[in-house]
């Protein structure tokens, strides 16, 4: 059994931070770990990288390519299972005629073809590398299409249990959004998109901790009350919202998502705290003990 972290959030929100620090965090506690590029588009990093998506496809070939600005370019190199049938890519195409001319139509046809058969065989070859009990951890594109109607990062989580990964979603929420509750529902949105998409365990990060002057302002959403939240959205929003608020809260309320852990980097005890709620979730310290128990030198 492997165990793997599929780190996501908005651009920005600071997944490459993260997985420095638990890089670093795990090299301090001598654990192993390895940090996986899924970013087409990312230029360095401050972590020893395992694997890198870039071996395979990088966002410059794309963009040059392709004539694509670096968001649809982004879009175009992790979404290779779109376009899987011909027809899809038509239809796509056609949906943005202005810039995709016939002849780029066959020829993203051909790479995509192309990049679908390479995506496959480089994870199956690249996660060979990877024993039981190792521990992956994937810092993905900051882009929200990615998790929430391209089903990319699905078929990727897919392939990761079919290789016997437990896998779990570490979503980044940046602390600086959701000073208010307008921006904190929209963010919860964002990690409830991922959560019906990817049907994966989910442990909610707010980031960026040391950047919160008045603590006070976010410790009303690292746990709120949903009736609280409630009210300050109507009061917040014209009248004719209340039902939608309402209904909006609700959602919010049943998927338990309300519940943020705070991330300050500064803080060991931070970083620690979180990995051992994400290690709960994949059960990656369960297995470890039964195999410690297994060995107890007592039973002979
Ligand atoms: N103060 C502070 N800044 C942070 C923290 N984490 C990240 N940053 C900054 O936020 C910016 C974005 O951080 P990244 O780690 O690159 O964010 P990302 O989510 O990987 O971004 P994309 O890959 O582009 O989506 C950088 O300037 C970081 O230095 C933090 O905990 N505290
Ligand atoms: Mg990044």
């Amino acid at each position: 059994m492997g165990y793997a972290q599929l780190v996501i959030g908005p651009a920005g929100s600071g997944k490459s931070t993260y997985c420095s620090s638990l890089s670093q965090h795990c090299e301090t506690i001598g654990r192993s770990i390895n940090i996986v590029n899924l970013d087409p588009a990312a230029e360095n990093f401050n972590y020893p990288v395992a694997m890198d998506i870039r071996e395979l496809i990088s966002l410059e070939d794309v963009m040059e390519e392709l004539g694509l600005g670096p968001n649809g370019g982004l879009i175009y190199c992790m979404d290779i299972t779109v376009f899987y049938q011909s027809e899809a890519v038509i239809i796509s195409s056609m949906a943005r005629p202005s810039f995709i001319t016939l002849y780029e139509i066959l020829y993203s046809l051909n790479y995509h073809m192309h990049l679908e058969e390479n995506l496959d065989e480089w994870l199956t070859e690249e996660l060979d590398n990877y024993l039981d009990d190792d521990y992956l951890v994937f810092d993905c594109p900051g882009q929200i299409e990615l998790f929430s109607h391209v089903p990319v990062l699905k078929n990727f989580v897919e392939h990761l249990k079919r290789k016997n990964f437990n896998v779990c979603v570490v979503y980044l929420l940046d602390s600086q959004f959701i000073t208010d509750v307008t921006k904190f529902i929209s963010g919860c949105m964002a990690s409830l998109s991922a959560m019906v998409q990817l049907e994966l365990p989910h442990v909610n990060i707010l980031s960026k901790m040391d950047l919160v002057r008045n603590k006070r302002d976010i410790e009303n959403y690292l746990n709120p009350e949903p009736q609280t939240l409630l009210a300050e959205l109507n009061q917040r929003m014209a009248p004719q919202f209340g039902k939608l608020n309402k209904s909006l809260i609700e959602l919010v309320d049943q998927y338990s998502m309300v519940s943020f852990f705070p991330l300050d980097l500064r803080k060991e005890s931070s970083i620690q705290y979180i990995l051992s709620q994400i290690d709960m979730s994949i059960q990656y310290g369960e297995d470890a003990d039964v195999k410690i128990k297994d060995f107890d030198p007592e039973d002979d």
